[in-house]
């Protein structure tokens, strides 16, 4: 028998005797003959004393059992079996004691010892639903059975037990296992709401989202969220497994789509604002944000995206910029936007040297009007005045509103200043053309203020602030009018105004003539012709230049009538000079823009041409870079038509324009006429004289002819003479003269002064430069019998006159002069003419000078006034034979300071030469 089986039992009987009788049987079978003895012996003494095999405990009344059977059961050792009396007076009967028993341990099991054959108690039993827990045992009892009985129930009691056991343990595990699924299934299920949840927040999100596959040419669609086919207007079916790009039109060169292309690359984030179009065409401002989505392998597969149709946020972003820059009821540019309009044309104005005008309208009598006729007319009047204002200017100008009934205008790209006068004037006009309103003809006037930039301010603020001023004055001297902030500018204007007046009868009153200047062959010294310039016999102002009336009388339009009486008369006058013996003279005519413009210029030229007599290779027509550079096809076709008529081209006053020689090549010119401007400081600036000498090389590889215009000096003519250029006019020879003059100079009585034009003699030109006499002849004597050409100054302006008319090899020159220093000198000389070679004479050398020239290039020889005669010549000699060679930096080794007495040989260190 294992120790873990329960063979506890318990008898119930009111008899002592019973309780000996059980005890007997239930002892061991084998002891079973000494079974009275062991009870008699035992009987009474100890009621719990063990039965080998079976534990077993007595009650004499059903309740003591019921107590027994509550503390066993309590003490975790129940009993597995009772034995009880049926009857057992004076307490409970079997019955009951039974139903106490169960009530206390339902699971021990029951036998009830009876000698009754009534059985009337077993409607009690089948009522407490006994099972198996219940047999009955007759009395008398069978010691064997009863013992088998005791047995076999404990063992069932065992069985059971063991069962109940591993049944609490497989619940157990089954509690546990079932927690464990439990809390799985809640995490499955938490997992699967936040999925639930991504996924609606995805299906009903604002912004669509699309998901697209990641390769490097496709984006394809995968996914779209209802509110992507809310936005495009595409459903889902119609989007997935498209490319991306299918929202885009032509347009793929977006700015933001380069953004995109960069992060796709980089396989990061990215962001653009696209301009895409939705299934029914209407265009859409999507802002596209981007990021990378990555597989489990770490490498990116996917991107999605998130979108965001932010066409109305832009829309009322651009309205709200509008109403931060413009007037409500005009819709005019307001104060701020006309500020930066100011600043962008000060800085264009400034860049292309031109004026602008700000013109400040204040409305006469608006205030009349509102009071009187109430706001929503004085509205109405003042959005019919902004659109006047506007229409009277150019599309290029701005007009903003400033003030209740103040406007202002900003008239840009004026050719003069005194323009603004006009379109002062012009919205006068337009301003006090009379206004409708019902049944009432009203009219306003107004007060115009003029500043012009840069003369009256160089920034917006002053600009506007003196135009301001000069409205005030308007007003104070009785409104309605225009007035410059500039009291000058306003008196130019009405000069301005008289003259024009004047201009418009010059002609009919023939106060108009034309002058004549020579314009002379530099290789020949002969006049090959002339050039006509007009004149204006004012009958008050006397002459009046051409440099003041002929822009006026562009901007007219009066040049075309007058332009073409120059061409006749001059053509006229060249006709007689032919007829009187002189057939070679041509004469040049300027021609002005705004005649070139005319479509019949060529046909009134060739008429002039015709009437006159005047063969067409006899006239010469001279353009401005301005009227020939537009590079327009009329331009070029008018060109070309003249060209073909037999006339000469000459491109006046070249340089001073933007135009480029190469340029040239695309016109039909004949002539390049290099502006005056650069010939006056050609013998003193070196970089007019470079340019000159470029545009005469460069005219002639283009097979055009130069001429200089503004000759004035000998110096300038000799310049231009060694450099080639083929014609010269200017007051050197004559200024302009009437055709009488000419006559005179064409039949010999009257001699233009001769011109020094250079000799061209190829002995070597050796200059001197000294103001003392005595060492000039010194030098002189020196060098008389080496067979230069000897050329001498008496200062460094006489010097630079020589070597403009001279091709001058080598120069010597003193240090110390009055005006200007050796050492200035020969550094002009060295601008001028690299070429040479330049030695400073000092008897007193001022070293760091002297060392600064030598080490710029200024000076190559450094001569002591102690030098030796013969040494002197040799210096020279050595120099020329390295100018020729082209060999300047092998230069013969100096002659040291000991060597020969005063020499320093230039191109060595400071200290060296020193
Ligand atoms: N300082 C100086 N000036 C010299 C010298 N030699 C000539 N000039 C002046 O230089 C100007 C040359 O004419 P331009 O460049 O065509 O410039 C001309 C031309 O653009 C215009 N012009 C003259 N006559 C006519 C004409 O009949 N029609 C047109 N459209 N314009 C004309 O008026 C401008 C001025 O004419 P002018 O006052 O006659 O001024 C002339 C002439 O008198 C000189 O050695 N030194």
């Amino acid at each position: 028998m294992s120790s873990t089986s329960n063979r506890r039992i318990l008898l119930v009987d009111d008899l002592p005797a019973i309780h000996a009788d059980f005890r007997k049987i239930l002892a061991t079978p084998d002891e079973t003959d000494d079974l009275d003895a062991l009870h008699a012996g035992l009987f009474g003494e100890v009621q719990s004393a063990p039965t080998e095999g079976f534990e077993i405990d007595s009650a004499y009344q059903g309740d003591e059992a019921a107590i027994m059977v509550e503390q066993a059961y309590g003490s975790g050792r129940p009993y597995a079996l009772a034995f009880v009396d049926m009857r057992m007076p004076p307490g409970p009967d079997g019955l009951e004691t039974i139903e106490l028993l169960w009530q206390r341990d339902g699971a021990v099991q029951i036998v009830i010892c009876t000698a009754y054959t009534d059985h009337s108690w077993r409607e009690v039993l089948e009522r407490l639903d006994c099972g198996d827990r219940l047999l009955i045992l007759k009395k008398p009892f069978d010691s064997i059975e009863v013992y088998q009985l005791a047995n076999a129930l404990c063992a069932k009691w065992n069985v059971a037990r063991k069962l109940t056991l591993h049944l609490e343990l497989l619940e157990a595990t089954v509690q546990e296992r079932t927690a464990d699924l439990q809390t799985e299934v809640q995490v499955r299920r938490k997992a699967e709401t936040a999925l639930r949840l991504r996924n609606q927040a995805m299906e009903s999100a604002v912004n669509a989202i699309v998901i697209t596959t990641f390769g490097h040419q496709d984006a394809l669609i995968e996914y779209v969220n209802p509110a992507f086919e809310r936005i495009t207007g595409y459903a889902a079916g119609e989007a997935i497994g498209r490319d991306m790009r299918f929202l885009q039109r032509d347009d793929r060169d977006q700015v933001g789509l380069q953004d995109l292309r960069e992060a796709l690359l980089a396989q990061r984030d990215g962001h653009a604002v696209l301009r895409n179009y939705r299934k029914d065409g209407s265009q859409f401002w999507n802002e596209l944000y981007i990021a990378p989505v990555s597989n489990d392998d770490g490498k990116v597969g996917h991107y999605v995206g998130v979108m965001n149709d932010i066409t109305v946020a832009r829309e009322n972003q651009r309205q709200l910029e509008h109403q931060a820059n413009y007037d409500i009821l005009t819709d005019l540019p307001n104060r701020a936007l006309l500020q930066d309009r100011m600043a962008q044309a000060i800085s264009h104005a400034q860049r292309v040297r031109e004026h602008f005008a700000v013109l400040w309208i204040d409305l006469d009598r608006f205030k009349y009007v509102n009071d009187t006729y109430g706001h929503a007319v004085g509205d109405a009047l003042l959005k019919d005045v902004s659109n006047r204002i506007k229409a009277a200017l150019r599309g290029s100008d701005t007009v903003a509103r400033v003030g209740g009934d103040e406007f202002v205008a900003m008239a840009v790209g004026l050719t003069s200043p005194l323009d603004a006068d006009a379109i002062g004037h012009q919205l006068l006009a337009a301003i006090s053309l009379p206004f409708v309103s019902g049944d009432q003809e009203l009219q306003v006037g107004a007060s115009i203020g003029v500043s012009i930039y840069p003369e009256d301010g160089e920034s917006a603020e002053i600009l506007l602030k003196h135009a301001d001023t000069a409205m005030y004055n308007v007003k104070e001297r009785g409104r309605n009018d225009v007035q410059f902030h500039t009291l000058a500018m306003s008196e130019s204007v009405r000069q301005r105004a008289t003259l024009e007046n004047d201009l418009r009868l010059a002609l009919g009153r023939s106060e108009f003539r034309l002058d004549y200047q020579p314009k002379i062959q530099v290789n020949t010294g002969r006049m090959r012709g002339v050039e006509a310039l007009l004149r204006w016999d004012h009958p008050e102002h006397g002459l009046v230049s051409p440099a003041r009336f002929v822009p006026l009388a562009e901007d007219t339009g009066q040049i075309v009538a007058i332009g073409e009486w120059v061409l006749r008369t001059a053509c006229a006058q060249t006709q007689a000079w032919h007829a009187a013996g002189y057939p070679d003279l041509t004469v040049s005519v300027n021609v002005s823009a705004c005649q070139f413009r005319q479509p019949e210029l060529v046909d009134t030229i060739a008429d002039i041409l015709a009437q006159t007599g005047l063969e067409a290779r006899y006239l010469d027509l001279e353009l401005t870079e301005g009227v020939i550079m537009q590079d327009r096809d009329d331009v070029i076709e008018t060109l070309r038509s003249l060209k073909k008529i037999g006339v000469t081209l000459s491109l006046d006053d070249f340089g001073t324009g933007y135009s480029s020689l190469s340029y040239l090549k695309r016109f039909p010119i004949d002539f390049v006429k290099i502006d005056q401007s650069f010939i006056h400081d050609i013998t003193t600036n070196p970089s007019d004289a470079s340019l000159t000498k470029a545009i005469i090389t460069m005219a002639h590889s283009l097979g055009l002819k130069a001429i200089a215009e503004g000759v004035e000096t000998d110096g300038q003519l000799g310049f231009l003479a060694k450099h080639r250029c083929d014609e010269v006019q200017g007051y050197l020879f004559s200024r302009p003269v009437s055709s009488t003059i000419i006559d005179a100079v064409l039949c010999g009585s009257f001699v233009l002064p001769s011109s020094d034009l250079p000799d061209h003699c190829h002995l070597h030109t050796v200059l001197l430069v000294d103001d003392e006499p005595n060492v000039i002849a010194g030098l002189l004597r020196v060098l008389r019998h080496c067979g230069y050409r000897i050329l001498t100054a008496h200062n460094g302006a006489e010097g630079l006159d020589l070597l403009a008319r001279n091709e001058v090899d080598v120069i010597v020159s003193d240090q110390n002069m009055p005006g200007m220093s050796g050492v200035e000198f020969l550094r002009l000389a060295k601008d001028i003419y690299p070429e040479s070679v330049r030695m400073l004479l000092s008897g007193n050398v001022d070293l760091p000078i002297a060392i600064a020239a030598v080490n710029e290039g200024a000076i190559t020889r450094l001569l002591r006034k102690s030098y030796d005669e013969g040494n002197l010549g040799e210096f020279i000699e050595q120099a020329i034979l390295r100018k020729e060679r082209g060999d300047d930096s092998e230069r013969p080794a100096a002659p040291s300071r000991k060597d020969v007495q005063g020499s320093v040989e230039c191109g060595k260190s400071s200290e060296e030469s020193s």
